[in-house]
């Protein structure tokens, strides 16, 4: 797949403090790439980086066909996590400025508009005055604006945030079909539902730094080890002995046994306790956001995930 966007050996540090330090990633064509970390970790910094609205200490970012450090801004669209547009003008001429900021024919513009606002439920909204929409409102016509002039690469900080379920939907459609028709898209995001369901790959930074990089498909098998929760009243201390189990949440009568990532289910339910109270027994793999909240808290050792999906302790 063609890179829209390569990113090396990023490093940005403010003052003293070094927060970001050895980025490296590549955005293709036609994939969602999350990039994700906990509050402070550096997914802003990184972006503000690749934007061009702070410039990084170490590191390069090339855009396809265009030298190191050039920004083709009229290729490139940008919903910036600090939400803003110009309060006294009307929807349409909002989004007519943005294009015509990059350059976009204004009669394709128009029409555009007109159809992304349909989709987005804002029908009939286009002479509305920007301060007049509810805060998701004038996300959605920001949004409308990051993709205006047909962008080949867009950059999404936190496009979910403040939408409610049903507008949250609507994006990730819209999201999907733009990946779909080809756009790269590089996205952050702390819904990992979100994430989950739409993006192929995923960047993870934890204290500025890599901890995760590999598709979806990579980091799933290798990061989501199985649990099996079980409903019973059973002492922890026993589950906690049982073989290839990392660890035992209880909650009254539910148990969740995290499993090793070498386990073999067959095996592990074979070793069951005779006596051990079961009322209801499953096995799942764990979720996006449990391999998260498992690294962010440093649960899990370091591991990169090679292209590929071999695995490479630290
Ligand atoms: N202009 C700045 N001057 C000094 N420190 C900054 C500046 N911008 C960001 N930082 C610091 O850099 C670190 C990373 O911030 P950044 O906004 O990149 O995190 P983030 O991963 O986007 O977090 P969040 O999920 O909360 O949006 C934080 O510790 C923040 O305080």
């Amino acid at each position: 797949m063609e890179p829209i966007l390569t990113v090396r050996d990023l490093g940005k540090a403010f003052k003293q403090t070094q927060i970001i330090q050895n980025i490296s990633f590549d955005v293709h064509k036609g994939e969602i790439m999350a990039i994700l970390g906990p509050n402070g970790a550096g997914k802003s910094t990184t972006i503000r980086n690749i934007m061009g609205i702070m410039y990084p200490d170490e590191g390069s970012v090339q855009f396809h066909n265009h030298p190191t450090g050039e920004i083709p801004r009229h290729k490139i669209g940008y919903l910036p996590e600090e939400r803003g547009l110009y309060k006294n003008v009307n929807v349409m001429d909002m989004i007519l400025y943005l294009a015509e900021l990059k350059d976009y024919p204004l009669k394709k513009a128009r029409q555009r508009a007109m159809e992304y606002l349909a989709k987005l439920g804002l029908e009939g909204k286009e002479k509305v005055s920007v301060e007049e929409l509810s805060k998701g409102m004038g996300q959605k016509v920001q949004f409308i604006g990051s993709v205006i002039h047909e962008p080949e690469l867009l950059i999404l900080d936190e496009p979910f945030s403040g939408l409610d379920p049903v507008s949250q939907e609507v994006f990730k459609t819209e999201i999907q079909e733009l990946a779909n028709q080809g756009t790269a898209i590089l996205l952050s995001s702390h819904q990992m539902n979100m994430v989950e369901e739409v993006c192929d790959r995923l960047f993870m930074i934890h204290r500025g730094q890599k901890v995760i990089y590999g598709s979806l498909e990579d980091v799933k098998n290798q990061y989501a080890n199985f649990k099996s929760t079980i409903r019973g009243k059973n002492d922890v201390g026993v589950l906690e002995r049982l073989a290839n189990v990392q660890r035992v949440e209880q909650k009254g009568d539910v148990s969740v046994a995290y499993l090793t990532p070498n386990v073999h289910i067959p095996s592990w339910l074979r070793q069951l306790p005779e006596n051990l109270n079961i009322q209801e027994l499953s096995i799942d793999r764990i979720s996006l956001h449990e391999i998260f909240i498992d690294v962010a808290t440093d649960r899990h050792v370091g591991h990169d995930i090679q292209e590929g999906g071999d695995r490479v302790a630290k």
